[in-house]
């Protein structure tokens, strides 16, 4: 293409261009001086080849750059981690990965020392390479007035390159290096581990290679530069020979494998934490290696796994075992720690003070010292000394800036920014010697050591525009705000709202903040797995009908849709596979992996360490101690602490006994928090946003079908199939839907009781139970005293003058956690309000008597707002009962007789489908039974109800002998009575 310029003024532009650079140089002589005033680079730049090669050399990164985005583009998610590369610069979670890729990518075109010197500076100086592969357009590369820029960037050789060395002359052997570091290590952030085939080198190969200048993708430290700036003339080859010239020349380790000529096979493997007391070793075969692990008397090999654990007793014999293996690198459990990325996006801290405050943490322990302290964190920007008195201390406090003495509780206290100097002045005592702040502490609160302006309470607002507007517009401002904490913390949080705060709205939005990472995977306890997936259609309209995977048994598909949803049992008999599969994972109840020794806990540990993106929910993460922390603030921040025991010491107060380690108690609580409320966790109770609440919330759970046995199903076919042929008579039509009833309230027990467990396993201390049949109620009872859970219990054979003796019981003692209750019989005048949770097992035609059972808990004295929980079964007759309660419920409301309707707060209005002719037969047969015959049905029914249970537990005698299946009376004197109670 013409330029359009004339040849005179391309003559004058040149001559122009000339004169710049002999400026340039001459300044640069001047400043650096040298044996003829100017650098070998200066001289290179003045030298046309030099410059020639130059220009070519940025062409052909260029088109690398190019390459590497399209390499990209073509990696599943690729767009994701490439739009952070570009926009955001270096970023935590994407970077290593980009880095690496970048760094491969760039290292391909160095062939000359000084510019493979470059790359490396640049490879290794995390931000300036998006910098400038982002600033860097062709035009500029080729601009002369560009190109001093560009070799302002370069470095001096430290050595004259080899004249024979470069891409140019050799393109095959960069290829050839470039294809053997691909195929040992996909990323630079990882030692070469050559595969047996990429291992052989000819004679000729190392020749070049080994003088080679190549930037191959070494990641390690400085290897990159080291290698690239130190030219050697080539050296003969003998095996074993070059590998010393390597090393005496302090290159890396990984550069030694190329100079053999048969490569030894190296394996590379890591220590991780495999349970409280122990570790493991995940590293490929190794002949010696088996052997060392069988001479460790802690082992233990897990068939299933394939890996290897030992007590942590024997880390250190089991290190040192290793160390003469020539074949084997372990990165141990230190070094992990150290090098695991700051994954918090407040946690910068990459600056060299932070990385010496690290230091401060390990290597503190004086055997000399007679006084002996702690640093601990009191406030997001102040820590405290605890210690003894001593001068030396007084006197290094006192030259603290911003000390300041707590006359009451006799401790000094500091800003952050004095930390380092403090630490820096006790090291120098030697008879001092005070415990400093955890690592995790100084990551997370990195910005305020350094900055002491800095303040990080804004949580900036998160840009939502990508998902759902109903579910934006939905949420409430603290649930607003549990999302931007979350975004702002790269999606990885313990969200431990208080029950009932709405934290499956939150999850859901900050899961589809993140929906091009899908798939998404939900754990959930499994009675909630299907109200999982409704409240994903719910929230998220975009959401196709079929974008939900409700996993029921193994052999299921697990990642067969966006979203797959599963229970936590099942969770732990998957295959490993799963590891890698799901990017985005949301935890339901993450208290179910408080203990790291069950199976649940096991599965789902890699499965999160693997994820980019971890929400972790509990309305009560820790019951008791904090301990039971420990695996929820690994799942959210695996490097915060790599071992329990480290954790255990700080803020489980763990203390040595005759059988073991004790870590039952706590430590350190105030920092916890905030280290916790820093970086992993937002708890937010009812009390802090009672007046953004309802004073009443009610969700449908939508209880798991297949709790039911095959002949309850089939029982309920019959009955649902006699319905829509219909009825001559009205009392036979009533007998129908009773019978209906009745079989409901069997297919659900089992589901109910899990629910119950599941609430009771999450910590639900106190709430009401209302179920109808004598059935239910039983089983419930059953079930609790099995469990030797204390509880209340109110039916229509509760004589009157116990009743509210019960009533005392269960609002004054901590014993009594549930109250099981009859509809009918103990839904007015009983005041429950230590509970502000009711859950019904089984539903109730008449929305009155709901409501009314709803404010056995929602009455004076509730101090909080009351959760209500509708066990709801599909394929029973709550199919019918649930949509046709919610009708009447809004026309109360629509009147004012309601104070809140279900459809605004409770999910799925439209769950049930009424357009099937046969459900609608169905349903018009309910409504006409329980609607159009007004109020003075529901004695009658009542009463009926109980004479169906009846006559269908007779049919049923053998099942259940004598069991009376409704929770009135058997005899109908009482059940009126209690009908009459009630009103
Ligand atoms: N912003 C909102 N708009 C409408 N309904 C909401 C909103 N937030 C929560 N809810 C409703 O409140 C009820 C309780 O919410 P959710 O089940 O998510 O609470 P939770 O914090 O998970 O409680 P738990 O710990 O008991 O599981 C649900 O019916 C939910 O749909």
């Amino acid at each position: 293409m013409s330029s359009g310029l004339t040849e005179e003024q391309k003559r004058k532009i040149e001559e122009n261009r000339q004169k710049a650079l002999a400026r340039r140089a001459e300044r640069l002589a001047a400043q650096q001086g040298g044996p003829d005033g100017l650098t070998s680079q200066q001289s290179n730049q003045q030298n046309p080849s030099y410059r020639r090669n130059l220009e070519h050399q940025c062409m052909k990164q260029e088109n690398n750059h190019v390459r590497f985005i399209n390499q990209h583009q073509q990696t599943p998610n690729s767009h994701v981690a490439q739009k952070s590369y570009v926009h955001k610069g270096y970023n935590h979670f994407n970077a290593p990965q980009q880095m690496a890729g970048s760094c491969g990518v760039q290292q391909e075109n160095c062939s000359e020392g000084s510019k493979q010197d470059s790359w490396s500076q640049m490879c290794s100086t995390k931000q300036s390479l998006p910098i400038l592969q982002n600033s860097l357009s062709p035009h500029q590369h080729y601009s002369g007035s560009e190109q001093p820029k560009y070799h302002a960037t370069f470095k001096k050789p430290t050595e004259p390159s080899h004249p024979r060395l470069t891409a140019k002359e050799h393109p095959d052997d960069v290829k050839r290096l470039q294809n053997l570091n691909r195929s040992a290590s996909g990323h630079v952030g990882m030692k070469y581990m050559p595969s047996p085939s990429s291992a052989t080198l000819s004679d000729s190969e190392m020749s070049t290679n080994a003088g080679k200048p190549t930037c191959g993708p070494f990641p390690q430290k400085d290897s990159i530069s080291q290698f690239c700036g130190t030219m050697r003339p080539p050296t003969p080859l003998k095996e074993g020979k070059m590998q010393k010239v390597a090393s005496s020349s302090g290159v890396d380790s990984n550069l030694e494998i190329f100079c053999h000529r048969k490569v030894p096979s190296v394996i590379k493997g890591r220590c991780v934490k495999h349970s409280e007391d122990r570790f493991q070793v995940e590293v490929g075969y190794n002949a010696e290696l088996i052997a060392v692990f069988k001479s460790i008397p802690s082992k233990r090999y897990d068939p299933a796994m394939k890996i290897w654990n030992f007590s942590l007793e024997d880390y250190r014999s089991l290190m040192e075992a290793v160390k003469p293996l020539s074949s084997v690198t372990l990165v141990p459990f230190e070094e992990m720690d150290a090098a695991g990325p700051a994954t918090c996006s407040q946690s910068v801290g990459s600056g060299p003070s932070l990385k010496s405050f690290l230091k401060t943490c390990s290597g503190w322990k004086k055997p000399s010292a007679t006084v002996r302290g702690k640093c601990v964190l009191i406030s997001r920007s102040r820590f405290e000394v605890e210690i003894g008195y001593a001068a030396e201390i007084i006197e290094v406090f006192k030259q603290m800036n911003s000390r300041n003495y707590d006359m009451k509780t006799r401790k000094w206290s500091f800003l952050l920014e004095d930390y380092a100097r403090l630490m820096e002045a006790v090291q120098r005592l030697s008879t001092v010697e005070v415990e400093p702040l955890p690592k995790p502490v100084i990551q997370a609160f990195g910005p305020q050591f350094d900055e002491p302006a800095f303040h990080v309470s804004d949580i900036p607002e998160a840009d939502l525009s990508a998902v759902d507007s109903k579910i934006v517009m939905s949420l409430m401002p603290f649930q607003r705000e549990g999302v931007n904490f979350a975004i702002s913390r790269e999606g990885r949080l313990l969200l431990a709202d208080d029950m009932g705060l709405g934290k499956t709205i939150q999850a859901i939005c900050i899961a589809a903040y993140y929906r091009k990472e899908w798939p998404l995977l939900v754990v959930t306890p499994s009675s909630v797995r299907f109200t999982w997936a409704e409240a994903f259609h719910r929230w998220l309209p975009s959401l196709s009908p079929e974008g939900t995977n409700v996993i029921l048994t193994g052999k299921d598909n697990l990642s067969a849709k966006l979203i797959n949803i599963i229970s936590f049992d099942l969770l732990s008999k998957m295959d490993k596979q799963l590891k890698d599969t799901f990017q985005v994972v949301i935890i339901d109840e993450s208290h179910f992996l408080k203990n790291t020794k069950t199976a649940r806990c096991r599965a789902a540990m890699p499965l999160l360490k693997a994820a980019k993106r971890v929400i972790l929910l509990s309305g009560t993460p820790a019951v008791s101690r904090p301990a039971e922390l420990y695996t929820q603030i690994a799942a959210v921040r695996p490097t915060f602490f790599p071992q329990f025991h480290s954790f255990g010491l700080r803020y489980c107060d763990a203390k040595k006994m005759p059988w073991g380690w004790d870590y039952s108690r706590s430590s350190n609580l105030g920092e916890l928090k905030l280290l916790l409320e820093e970086s992993v966790m937002i708890r937010r109770l009812k009390s802090d946003v009672l007046s953004q609440l309802p004073a009443k919330q009610r969700k449908m759970v939508v209880v798991a079908p297949e709790g039911m046995n095959a002949k309850t199903k089939a029982e309920l076919a019959a009955a649902a199939k006699d319905m829509v042929k219909g009825y001559r008579t009205k009392q036979q039509e009533k007998e129908a839907l009773l019978l209906f009833y009745n079989r409901t309230a069997e297919a659900k027990i089992r589901s109910v009781i899990e629910y119950i467990l599941d609430l009771l396993e999450s910590g639900r201390d106190k709430f009401l139970v209302f179920a109808h049949h004598r059935i239910v109620l039983n089983a419930i009872s059953k079930e609790l005293e099995n469990k030797h859970i204390g509880y209340i219990r109110i039916d229509g054979a509760t004589p009157s003058a116990e009743r509210q003796s019960l009533c005392q019981k269960f609002q004054f003692s901590e014993k009594h956690s549930v109250a099981v209750l009859s509809l009918t019989a103990a839904n007015t005048g009983l005041t429950l309000s230590s509970a502000d949770l009711v859950v019904f097992a089984e539903l109730f035609w008449n929305p009155g008597v709901l409501i009314q059972a709803e404010d056995r808990a929602h009455r004076i004295g509730q101090t909080s707002s009351v959760n209500v929980h509708y066990l709801v079964a599909k394929g029973t007759a709550d199919d019918y009962l649930w949509p046709m309660i919610q009708e009447k419920i809004k026309v109360l409301g629509e009147a004012g007789l309601s104070e809140a309707s279900f459809s605004e707060t409770a999910e799925a209005t439209d769950y049930f489908y009424k357009r099937d002719p046969k459900q609608q037969t169905i349903y018009s047969l309910f409504q006409r039974t329980f609607s159009e015959q007004g109020d003075n049905l529901d004695e009658a029914l009542l009463v009926e109800a109980a004479d169906a249970c009846q006559r269908s537990d007779s049919r049923s005698a053998s099942q259940d002998a004598g069991a009376d299946t409704c929770s009135a009376s058997p005899c109908k004197k009482q059940r009126l009575e209690d009908y009459f109670h009630r009103q």
